[in-house]
């Protein structure tokens, strides 16, 4: 029987992963952006209600980047109904979290869903880097990716599209620090140095290889090596306070390492155990009491499953 109304999930990511610019990102459990999609008897696509948002997302479809989405889907596959969406944010904007990405992803996975599912779930991704480029002018992958397929994500290369999903080592887990500042993607990419130095290349190339590997054989220690990023961080960990505190207060913690989530303020840790990232979030809520500057603190295992169907309705 036909489905006249699809809600689906997508979750929060890290993007980055400190050496990883633009081309590696994990997913987070539990927070996340919830969107509807609705058959509708007027062609063209709408969103008719956005919650959670402290009304400061855009109605109009051009702009919305879970439209943005959906439109380039239906372009692709010349479809000519109507559709309305409803979005439900969990995520804080410009946040560092991935929000824009997860509006994206699960307003895919809904019409996806909706429509008989003509794509596979992978193949999904063209049209939410689309919406990505509408959110910060650039179609990078390294959030959406791991919102739609779960895990650690290594986009090996943009063109072609060649999307790799690597293995998420048991017992590793992820803190959250985001301080209540708002850094937009669209600013913190042009505060980036045009040109990398041939040093720096060979740096940031030998943490990327090691990241894998340490993925890939469970090395707790190669992964802590290797969270080590010579080309953003330098430029962007200004932009947010308490990071160096933070950066050196975690490692005599247990922590494997840190680094600024997707574009910031947020900051991850990864943690080779779930108590230990509890003990860093005390210590990162510690140095932002400190500073008097609120924070909201978050501890989670890496998410494997990505984004999902909620309900179907007929
Ligand atoms: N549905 C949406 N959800 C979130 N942001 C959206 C949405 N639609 C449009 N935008 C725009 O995208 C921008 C938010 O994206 P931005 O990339 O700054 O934040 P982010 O996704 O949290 O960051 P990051 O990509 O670093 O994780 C805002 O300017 C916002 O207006
Ligand atoms: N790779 C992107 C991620 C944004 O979340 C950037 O660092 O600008």
């Amino acid at each position: 029987m036909e489905k006249q109304k699809v809600t689906a999930f997508a979750p929060a990511t890290v993007a980055n992963v400190s050496c990883g610019f633009d081309i590696l990102g994990f997913a987070v459990e539990d927070l996340g952006d919830k969107v509807a999609v609705t058959l509708s008897d007027k062609p063209g696509v709408r969103v008719t209600k956005i919650e959670g948002d402290k009304g400061k997302l855009p109605y109009e479809a051009e702009k919305n980047t879970c439209s943005v989405a959906i439109m380039a889907m239906m372009k692709e596959l010349d479809f000519k109904g109507g559709l309305e969406i409803e979005l439900f944010k969990g995520l804080p904007l410009g946040s560092g979290m991935g929000s824009s990405a997860a509006s994206a992803v699960a307003a895919l996975m809904a019409t996806n869903t909706l429509l008989g599912n003509p794509f596979e779930k992978k193949d999904l991704l063209p049209f939410a880097m689309e919406s990505e480029r509408i959110a910060c002018g650039a179609a990078h992958a390294d959030n959406v990716s791991p919102a739609l397929l779960g895990g650690f994500v290594l986009i090996r290369e943009y063109h072609p599209l060649d999307v790799i999903p690597l293995h998420v080592p048991r017992g590793l887990y992820c803190t959250l620090v985001h301080p209540h500042l708002v850094l937009n993607t669209f600013d913190s990419r042009s505060v980036l140095r045009r040109n990398v130095s041939l040093q720096d290349a060979t740096t940031q190339s030998g943490n990327i290889a090691g990241l894998v590997a340490g993925l890939f054989q469970e090395d707790m220690a190669l992964i802590s090596r290797s969270l080590n990023d010579v080309i953003a961080e330098p430029s962007r960990s200004v932009l947010i306070p308490g990071y160096d505190e933070v950066k050196e207060g975690i490692k005599p913690a247990g922590a494997l390492g840190c680094g600024i989530s997707g574009s910031g303020p947020t900051i991850f840790i990864l943690s080779p155990s779930e108590e230990i990232a509890w003990e860093v979030s005390r210590l990162a809520q510690q140095v932002f009491d400190t500073m008097q500057l609120p924070i909201d603190l978050y501890v989670s295992a890496i998410n494997t499953r990505g984004a999902y169907i909620i309900e179907e309705e007929i």
